[in-house]
């Protein structure tokens, strides 16, 4: 199968190979349509349904899959949030949220300040691109759970609803 995952960022795509690892997995730049950085659970799956949709328009494509980091709300806390989406070429779509951390005041006030959360990352552990590596729930769980582990079990929740439909 071809599989267009719609990133370009290296710990999305690998995500998308671990579970596909007999298949062609291609990462192509598709555009998101919601802000840089989603501040809801809304905001987030619509970003992953809208890389998901145009990822699956490539030629010859089987499958698109989106995945989408972003944070939401609740109450006074801030939690961080990923949602996935995949589509297959008769248009189904599956949906799938991944695990969530409430995240340090000091990077809540960050983001109110209108940062990415990429970037509030990289100034707080005064590393360079977290979020092509461990991430922020990486940091946040002193490894225990990385961003990389977190996408493999968002595609996997995609992958195996989409099987599951295959044989019914
Ligand atoms: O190239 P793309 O696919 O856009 O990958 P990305 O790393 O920017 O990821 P998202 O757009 O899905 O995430 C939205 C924002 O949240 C940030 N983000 C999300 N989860 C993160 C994490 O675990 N660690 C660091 N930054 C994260 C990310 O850098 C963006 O600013
Ligand atoms: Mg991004």
């Amino acid at each position: 199968m071809k599989v267009y995952i719609g990133s370009q960022n290296p710990t999305k795509i690998n995500s998308v190979k671990k579970v596909f690892s007999e298949d062609e997995v291609i990462g192509v730049d598709v555009e998101s349509k919601v802000s840089a950085q989603p501040f809801s659970d809304e905001e987030t799956l619509e970003g992953a349904i809208n890389r998901a949709r145009e990822s699956v328009t490539m030629k010859k494509a089987d499958l698109g899959i989106g995945l989408e980091g972003g944070v939401m709300e609740i109450g006074e806390d801030l939690y961080l949030c990923n949602w996935g989406a995949l589509i297959d070429r008769k248009e189904n779509l599956y949906t799938a949220s991944g695990a969530r951390i409430r995240l340090p005041d000091q990077i809540k006030q960050g983001l109110e300040k209108g940062l990415e959360l990429g970037e509030v990352m990289d100034q707080f552990t005064e590393k360079e691109n977290v979020r092509k590596n461990e991430g922020a729930i990486g940091i946040f769980t002193y490894g225990e759970i990385e961003r990389a582990e977190m996408f493999i079990h968002i595609v996997k929740l995609l992958t195996g609803q989409w099987r599951y439909d295959q044989l019914q």
